[in-house]
C-alpha cells in the first residue's frame, strides 16, 4: 500500500485509469471521487472507479488528491481545496500543460504549493468520460512530472511511486521544456486534426467528402475526436509554445505549397524521405 485514501478530482479517462490501475496494484485502499457531474460521478462509482463520492471537505482529507480535469480549471478547483488540505496531504495533477498549472498552484496554495506535485501521464486517447478508463492505460507509457525548486521530497517520492505502482515510466522535465516539447508533439498535431476535419465540414458538399475519406484520413484525424473543453483549455493554457509551433507548422506546408506549385519533384522527394526516415527511426527507437 503506498496511499491509504486516494481523492481524484475529475474521475473521467485519466483519473479514473489511475485509480483502476492503483486498484488492480493493492498500492492504494480507497478512492474518492470529486466532480461537478453528479450523474458522471455515479457512472464513476458504479465502474469501479470510485469507492464514494465526497465533498471538497473530505476529498481534503485525503492521503494524495489528484486532480484530473481540464487544465483550466486546475486555479479554481485548488482554492476550493485548498482551506480542507489535511496536514501532509499530497496534491499532485495530470494535467497535459505544466507551467499555467504551477502557476495556478502557487497562487491557490501558497506555503501549500510545497506538498503540490506537476504531473501528466503521456498516455490518453480520442475517448473522455469515466466510461473510457482502463486499468492498463499506462503500462509501459512515460509520465513526466515537473517539480519545482521547493517541492517536497518525501511528496515527489509518493507520486513517482504512485505512477511506477499503475505501470509507467516517470521521468522529470523542467516546466517550460515540457511545454514547448508537448506543443510540438502533442498540441500542434491535435490543432491540425481539429482544422482540417472542420475545414471540410463547413464546405457545403462536404459530405461528398466525407463519404470517400478512408484509412489515411481515419489515422490523421482520430485524435479529432478529443474533449473540445480540454483542448480549449491545452490551447490556451499554452499559448505561446503553442503560437511558435503553428508558425512553423504553417512556415512547412507553405515550402509544400511552393514545391507543389513549382512543380518541384526533387523537393517533394527530397522532404517526404527525410520525414519518412525519421518518423522509422522514432518508431524503432520507442521504448
Ligand atoms: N485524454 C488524454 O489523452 C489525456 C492524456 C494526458 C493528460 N490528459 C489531461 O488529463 C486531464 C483530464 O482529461 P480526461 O481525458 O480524463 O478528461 P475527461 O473528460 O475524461 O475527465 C475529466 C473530468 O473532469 C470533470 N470536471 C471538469 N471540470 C471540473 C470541475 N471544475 N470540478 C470537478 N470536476 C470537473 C468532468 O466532469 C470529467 O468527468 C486534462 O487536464 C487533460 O489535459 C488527458
Ligand atoms: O492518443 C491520444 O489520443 C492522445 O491524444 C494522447 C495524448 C497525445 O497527444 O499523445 C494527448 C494529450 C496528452 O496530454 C497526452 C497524450
Amino acid at each position: 500500500m503506498i496511499v491509504d485514501t486516494l481523492a481524484i478530482v475529475g474521475p473521467g479517462l485519466i483519473g479514473g485509469s489511475f485509480s483502476l490501475a492503483l486498484k488492480q496494484a493493492g498500492a492504494v485502499r480507497e478512492v474518492l471521487g470529486v466532480g461537478r457531474n453528479p450523474a458522471r460521478l455515479t457512472v464513476a462509482r458504479e465502474l469501479g472507479l470510485i469507492d464514494r463520492a465526497v465533498d471538497w471537505a473530505e476529498a481534503g482529507q485525503a492521503d494524495c488528491i489528484l486532480l484530473a480535469l481540464p487544465v483550466g480549471e486546475t486555479e479554481a478547483v485548488l482554492k476550493l481545496l485548498a482551506p480542507h488540505l489535511k496536514a501532509g496531504a499530497i496534491v499532485t495533477d495530470a494535467g497535459s500543460t505544466k507551467a499555467n498549472v504551477v502557476a495556478a498552484a502557487r497562487a491557490a496554495l501558497g506555503a501549500r504549493a510545497a506538498d503540490f506535485v506537476p504531473g501528466h501521464p503521456i498516455a490518453g486517447s480520442e475517448q473522455s468520460g469515466p466510461g473510457a478508463a482502463r486499468a492498463d492505460l499506462y503500462q509501459g507509457k512515460k509520465v513526466v512530472l515537473t517539480p519545482q525548486a521547493d517541492t517536497r521530497a518525501a511528496a515527489l517520492a509518493t507520486v513517482r511511486a504512485l505512477w511506477e505502482a499503475a505501470g509507467a515510466q516517470v521521468e522529470m522535465l523542467e516546466a517550460a521544456l515540457h511545454d514547448r516539447v508537448f506543443a510540438a508533439v502533442s498540441h500542434l498535431p491535435h490543432l491540425a486534426a481539429f482544422a482540417l476535419v472542420d475545414e471540410l465540414a463547413q464546405r457545403a458538399d462536404g459530405d461528398t467528402f466525407f463519404r470517400f475519406a478512408a484509412s489515411g484520413f481515419r489515422d490523421f484525424t482520430r485524435i479529432a475526436g478529443s474533449s473540445p473543453e480540454m483542448w480549449r483549455d491545452i490551447a490556451l493554457a499554452n499559448r505561446e509554445a503553442l503560437l511558435t509551433e503553428l508558425d512553423a507548422y504553417v512556415a512547412a506546408l507553405q515550402s509544400l505549397r511552393e514545391a507543389v506549385a513549382g512543380e518541384d519533384a526533387e523537393a517533394l522527394l527530397t522532404l517526404f524521405s527525410r520525414a519518412r526516415n525519421a518518423r522509422e527511426h522514432w518508431i524503432e527507437t520507442q521504448d
